[in-house]
C-alpha cells in the first residue's frame, strides 16, 4: 500500500451559496424588507464577534452568473458550529427571500508534502495561522471543488510519496509566483462532500485567477491528475454593498 500524505486540519468550512428570489423580494412591503435587512445586519455583527474572538471567520461575496447570487463562506471550530450558523441564517427573514443554490462542506487542510523534517508543525505559529485563517477581504473570490484522478493509468493514489512530493513541489512553485496576488485556502472534503478538495482563491484582480488556474493546467499535478467541478466567481460584499445590491 502507498503511503498516505499526513494532513493537518484546522477550522471546518461551509460555502453556502444562495440565490435571491427577486419576485418575492419585490413583492414584500417596505417594512418587511427593512426588518429583513436589519436582521441581516445583526447577523453580520455576530459573525464579526466570532472573528474577533478567534473562533472562526466569515466572508460574503456576490456570485456572478446564474449559479447563485451570493456565497457566505464560514469557517468555524466544529461541524456543529457550522450547522448552527447555517440554521441561524435559515431562520432569518432575509433567508425567506433566498433559495439554496449549492453548498460545500470541508475542513482547512495542510499536507506534509513540503513540510520540514523533524519539525512539529503544531508548534509553528505560521502553520496555526494557516489552519485557522481570518478570511481575506480581497475584492474577488473564486471557488471550485476538485479531485485527483483515480484512473488506471493516471492514479494519484497509486503514486509513491516521492513522486507526489516532486509534483507538489512544482505546484507550490507556481503558486508562490502568485504571492501577494492570489491567496489560496485549500479545504479537504474526502468523506464530507462530493469532491476531494475545495479550492478558494482570493484576489484584488480577478484576472489573476484566470492566469493562475491556466498556468497550473500545464503543471503535471493539474494537467494529468486534476479533475474540476464548477467554478464560482464574484466580488466582496459588506453590509453597505449588500444593501445596495438589494435596493429596488
Ligand atoms: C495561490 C497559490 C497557491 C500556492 C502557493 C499553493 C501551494 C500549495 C502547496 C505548497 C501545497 C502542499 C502543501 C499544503 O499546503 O497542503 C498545496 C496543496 C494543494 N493545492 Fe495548492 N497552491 C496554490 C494554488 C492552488 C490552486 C489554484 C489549486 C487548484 C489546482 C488547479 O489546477 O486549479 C490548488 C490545489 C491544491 C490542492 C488540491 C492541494 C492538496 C493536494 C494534496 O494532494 O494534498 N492550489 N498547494
Amino acid at each position: 500500500m502507498n503511503e498516505a500524505a499526513s494532513t493537518l486540519e484546522g477550522w471546518y468550512a461551509l460555502h453556502d451559496f444562495r440565490s435571491i428570489n427577486w419576485a418575492a423580494w419585490k413583492a414584500a412591503d417596505d417594512e418587511e424588507r427593512a426588518v429583513a435587512l436589519d436582521e441581516l445586519q445583526e447577523f453580520w455583527k455576530e459573525w464579526k464577534e466570532v472573528e474577533d474572538s478567534s473562533k472562526g471567520s466569515t466572508v460574503v461575496y456576490t456570485v456572478v452568473g446564474q449559479k447563485a447570487d451570493l456565497v457566505m463562506m464560514h469557517l468555524r471550530e466544529t461541524l456543529e458550529d457550522l450547522k448552527a450558523v447555517e440554521n441561524a441564517f435559515n431562520k432569518t427573514m432575509f433567508a425567506q427571500y433566498t433559495t439554496k443554490s449549492y453548498s460545500y462542506v470541508s475542513v482547512v487542510e495542510l499536507s506534509n508534502y513540503l513540510g520540514k523534517e523533524g519539525e512539529d508543525p503544531m508548534q509553528n505559529p505560521d502553520i496555526i495561522a494557516r489552519l485557522k485563517p481570518v478570511l481575506p477581504q480581497r475584492q474577488y473570490i473564486c471557488f471550485y471543488p476538485m479531485n485527483k484522478k483515480r484512473e488506471l493509468n493516471d492514479n494519484w493514489y497509486m503514486l509513491s510519496m516521492d513522486e507526489r512530493r516532486t509534483m507538489m513541489r512544482s505546484h507550490g512553485m507556481i503558486g508562490r509566483s502568485y504571492a501577494g496576488k492570489v491567496k489560496q485556502i485549500i479545504t479537504g472534503s474526502v468523506g464530507f462532500d462530493d469532491w476531494e478538495w475545495g479550492v478558494t482563491l482570493f484576489a484584488d484582480d480577478a484576472l489573476q485567477f484566470k492566469k493562475l488556474v491556466y498556468e497550473m493546467r500545464f503543471d503535471e499535478v493539474s494537467a494529468r491528475y486534476g479533475e474540476f467541478g464548477s467554478f464560482y466567481v464574484g466580488s466582496l460584499l459588506n453590509e453597505g454593498t449588500l444593501e445596495d445590491m438589494l435596493k429596488l
